[in-house]
C-alpha cells in the first residue's frame, strides 16, 4: 500500500463542520483511511492555509457541448435546440465529441469536480476520455426518436441499452452508466418504456429531462390530461435508482411523487435561468425530503462547468423562488453539490470520512475575496471560484497539483478543441 497525506489544512466534515485536519489517504484503494492527527504518509500534498472539501459533483451535463460555448445564446430551449444545437450537433465526429470531453474534462478537475453525469452520443469517446482523465463518471447515450420511424427509434433505445451495458463498473470501476432517454416529449411512449425495462434488466439507472419548460408540460397535459410526473410515474420511471434533470416546472403532486418513489433531482440552475426555462422549486423539494443534485447542464447553456458559480445561483435563484432569504442557505447549496449530487446520480462520494473514495478537492483561502473567513462554508456556496482549487484528487489519484492537470495535457486539449469547433462550425 502506498498513501497519500493531504497535510495542513481545515477539512469540511459531513456534518458540514470544520477542523484542523490531514486527510490520510490508501492510493490503491483509492480510499480515504483517516481524517484528524494522521501517521505519515509515502507522499504528502500540501494544504496550508487551504480548506480541504469532498470532489464537487457535477450530476447533470453534457461534457462534449463546450465545442458549442458561445456559438448560440439568448434562445428560448427549444428554438436554441432545433434552429442552432441540433443542426451543429449532427455535424459533430468522434474526435470532435472526444475533443469536447477532454475540454469539459479539464475545465471540471481544474475547478474541483472529481465526478459527473452525463448524456451525449458517441459514449465510447466519452468513455475513454473519462478513464484518461482519472475521474469518475456515470454515463449515457441520449435517445431521441422524434422524426424517426419506428425500426429507426428502436435502435436507438437498444444503442442507449447496449452502451449502459457495455460501459458499467469500467475504468476500475470509476465509469458506471445510464439508460438516457432525452426526455418525455422527444422520445416515444413505447421507446420510454423500452427504456425502462432495459435499464431494470441490465441494473443501472434511468436519467431523462423533465419538467424543464412550460413547453414541454403542455403538450402532455393537453394529450393525456395528466402532468409529465405524473406520466412519469404510470411509464414505471420513478425510482429510488433513477433521477431527473431539471424539474422546474414540478407541482406540488409531482414534489409528493418524487419525494414517494425517492427519484432524484439534479437542479441546474444557470442553464433554467439563461433559458428563461423558470425556477425549480429547490427548498420546498428540500422540505419534502426530495433528493436534490445539482448540474451545469452543457456549456452552451451555462456558459460554464464551474459548480462553484452553480452552487451561488442556486443559492440566489432558490430564494427568489420561495420568495425567501432563508431559502436554500449555504451548507445546504454545500451539500447538495457533494453528497446531494453523489447521491441523486448513484456514486460513492462527496464525503471525507474514513472508508469514503478519496475524492477531494483543496480550496486555497490566501486570496482577497475570501478574506476573512468567518465561515468557510459560506465562502463555498457565495464566494470561492474555480480558479481558487488548488489539488484535485480522485479515487486516491491526484489529478490536478498546484493547478496543473497532470492527467490530460491541457495546453494540447485547448488547442485541439479550439480547431475542432472551428472547423465544425465551418461545416455547419
Ligand atoms: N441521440 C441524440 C442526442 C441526444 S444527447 C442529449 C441532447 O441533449 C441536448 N441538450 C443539452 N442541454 C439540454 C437541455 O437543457 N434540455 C434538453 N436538451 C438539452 C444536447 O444538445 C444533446 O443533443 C442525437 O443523436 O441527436
Ligand atoms: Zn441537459
Amino acid at each position: 500500500m502506498t498513501t497519500l497525506q493531504i497535510t495542513g489544512g481545515q477539512v469540511l466534515l459531513p456534518d458540514m463542520t470544520v477542523e484542523s485536519a490531514d486527510v490520510l489517504v490508501d492510493r490503491e484503494a483509492g480510499e480515504i483511511l483517516a481524517v484528524g492527527e494522521t501517521e505519515r504518509g509515502d507522499e504528502r500534498l500540501d494544504a496550508e492555509g487551504s480548506l480541504v472539501i469532498p470532489g464537487l459533483v457535477n450530476a447533470h451535463g453534457h461534457a462534449a457541448m463546450t465545442l458549442l460555448r458561445g456559438y448560440a445564446d439568448d434562445k428560448p430551449l427549444d428554438a436554441w435546440l432545433q434552429e442552432d444545437i441540433w443542426p451543429a450537433e449532427a455535424e459533430l465526429t468522434p474526435e470532435d465529441v472526444r475533443a469536447g470531453a477532454e475540454l469539459g474534462i479539464v475545465e471540471m478537475i481544474k475547478s474541483g469536480t472529481t465526478a459527473f453525469a452525463d448524456m451525449y452520443f458517441e459514449v465510447d469517446e466519452i468513455a475513454a476520455a473519462v478513464r484518461e482523465s482519472g475521474m469518475r463518471a456515470r454515463i449515457g447515450h441520449g435517445i431521441v426518436t422524434v422524426g424517426k420511424d419506428d425500426e429507426e427509434a428502436r435502435e436507438d433505445v437498444e444503442e442507449s441499452i447496449a452502451i449502459a451495458r457495455e460501459f458499467d463498473g469500467t475504468g476500475d470501476g470509476r465509469v458506471s452508466t445510464a439508460v438516457m432517454p432525452h426526455s418525455l416529449t422527444t422520445v416515444s411512449e413505447e421507446c420510454l418504456s423500452m427504456a425502462v425495462k432495459g435499464a431494470r434488466e441490465i441494473g443501472v439507472p434511468v436519467h431523462i429531462h423533465i419538467n424543464e419548460t412550460r413547453d414541454e408540460v403542455e403538450p402532455i397535459v393537453e394529450e393525456r390530461g395528466i402532468r409529465p410526473l405524473e406520466y412519469a410515474d404510470e411509464l414505471g420511471l420513478l425510482d429510488e435508482k433513477n433521477f431527473l434533470a431539471h424539474g422546474v416546472h414540478t407541482d406540488e403532486r409531482g414534489i409528493e411523487l418524487l419525494a414517494e418513489t425517492g427519484m432524484g433531482v439534479v437542479h441546474c440552475p444557470a442553464s433554467n435561468m439563461k433559458l428563461a426555462s423558470g425556477m425549480a422549486p429547490v427548498q420546498a423539494m428540500l422540505d419534502a425530503g426530495v433528493s436534490v443534485g445539482v448540474g451545469t447542464d452543457g456549456a452552451a447553456s451555462n456558459n460554464d462547468l464551474d459548480l462553484f458559480d452553480e452552487m451561488r445561483d442556486a443559492a440566489m435563484i432558490g430564494k427568489l423562488a420561495a420568495d425567501s432569504a432563508a431559502a436554500v442557505p449555504a451548507e445546504e447549496v454545500v451539500r447538495m453539490a457533494t453528497a446531494g449530487s453523489a447521491e441523486a446520480i448513484g456514486i460513492d462520494s462527496g464525503r471525507i470520512e474514513a472508508g469514503a473514495n478519496a475524492d477531494l478537492a483543496v480550496i486555497d483561502f490566501g486570496k482577497p475575496h475570501l478574506t476573512p473567513a468567518h465561515d468557510p462554508v459560506s465562502h463555498l456556496a457565495y464566494a470561492v471560484r474555480g480558479s481558487d482549487v488548488r489539488h484535485t484528487v480522485c479515487g486516491g489519484e491526484v489529478l490536478m497539483c498546484d493547478r496543473e492537470v497532470l492527467t490530460l495535457d491541457e495546453k494540447e486539449v485547448r488547442e485541439t478543441a479550439e480547431k475542432r469547433a472551428t472547423e465544425l462550425i465551418e461545416r455547419v
